[in-house]
């Protein structure tokens, strides 16, 4: 318990990298807390798996240095690289990789340490699998084939979980449920976890930490309350009337998107559906459609 907070995780790496705008280096440098879910977010290109693969060991940056908990995983300057199947990472991508010839239990039995590890069966059961223990692959759904994955990548108990986009190609009702997993896994778990998507919104309802990389460099780090607060788009309104007091210009807005989604701490307070609430705008974030 005493290391909870530590951070277990320190990743410093360089990498020249040819983005779509042409050559720039993939710089970060940051450091994550133990048992913390952490959403790495960015515009597609932005660097989101190399560096993924770059805590995986799949990729060698060109200068770097990683420590997990005491342990250095990577040293350019000392030549220490420590291959992957040496790390004790789980990884889940969009594609699950099942192996097809291997049953769902074989599958997760391969990776955890002893095949009569109670784990297995605990991890089935953890999300729903028991039934469809004994079936091969090829006979899941999408769904179904994600969450065997997850376990799969829990079962090796890793010290760190990366999962790059693995529900984006499910549909939106699946993706909802299969996030609602890995937070219950998360929780139970306390596996520190690096989780990439292209939607901010899902970032910020699951995740304790947000990591936002632009053309390889690290944009915004912290809470997802205050990473929402800077990248918010904001609701898109035409000025209906325009009444210019003495000190005062009063301006009547039309909304033409009234529907807008705001992130709030869960624990301040009870919403329900249907009540009036009062939404305040800063005046001084008002700006031009075209500026
Ligand atoms: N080994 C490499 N050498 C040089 N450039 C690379 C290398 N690997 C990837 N790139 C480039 O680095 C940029 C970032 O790629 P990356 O796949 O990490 O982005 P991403 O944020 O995961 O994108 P997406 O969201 O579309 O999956 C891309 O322009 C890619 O072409």
């Amino acid at each position: 318990m005493g290391d909870i907070l530590m951070p277990m995780l320190h990743l410093r790496a360089r990498m020249n990298l040819l983005f779509a705008s042409g050559p720039a280096p993939l710089e970060v440098d940051f450091k994550l807390t133990a048992g913390s879910l952490t959403g790495l977010c960015g515009p597609s290109g932005s660097g989101k798996t190399t560096l993924l693969r770059i805590l995986a060991g799949l990729t060698v940056p060109d200068s770097g240095m990683m420590r997990v908990g005491d342990r250095i995983w990577l040293d350019t300057a000392q030549k220490i690289q420590v291959p992957t199947q040496q790390r004790k990472v789980g990884m889940v991508f969009q594609d699950a990789a099942l192996f097809p010839n291997m049953t769902v239990r074989q599958n997760v039995e391969f990776a955890a340490e002893s095949r009569r590890d109670s784990l297995v069966d605990e991890l089935l059961a953890l999300v729903d699998l028991e039934n469809l223990a004994d079936r091969k692959p090829a006979t899941l759904s999408g769904g179904q084939r994600q969450r065997v994955a997850l376990i799969r990548a829990l079962a090796r108990r890793p010290e760190v979980l990366l999962l790059d986009e693995p529900f984006s190609a499910l549909d939106y009702e699946t993706r909802e449920q299969l996030l609602g997993e890995l937070v219950r896994l998360h929780r139970q778990f306390g596996t520190t976890t690096v989780l990439v998507s292209h939607h901010q919104e899902e970032i910020q309802r699951v995740a304790d930490n947000i990591l936002e990389l632009k053309q390889g460099k690290v944009t915004n780090f912290g809470s997802p309350y205050t990473a929402e607060k800077e990248s918010l788009n904001p609701v898109t309104g035409i000025v209906n009337e325009v009444n210019v007091r003495e000190t005062t210009t009063q301006l009547q807005i039309r909304l033409t998107s009234p529907i807008i989604t705001v992130n709030v701490p869960s624990d301040t307070k009870e919403w329900h559906i249907g009540e009036a609430i009062a939404v305040s705008i800063d005046p001084q974030t008002l700006t031009r459609k075209a500026d």
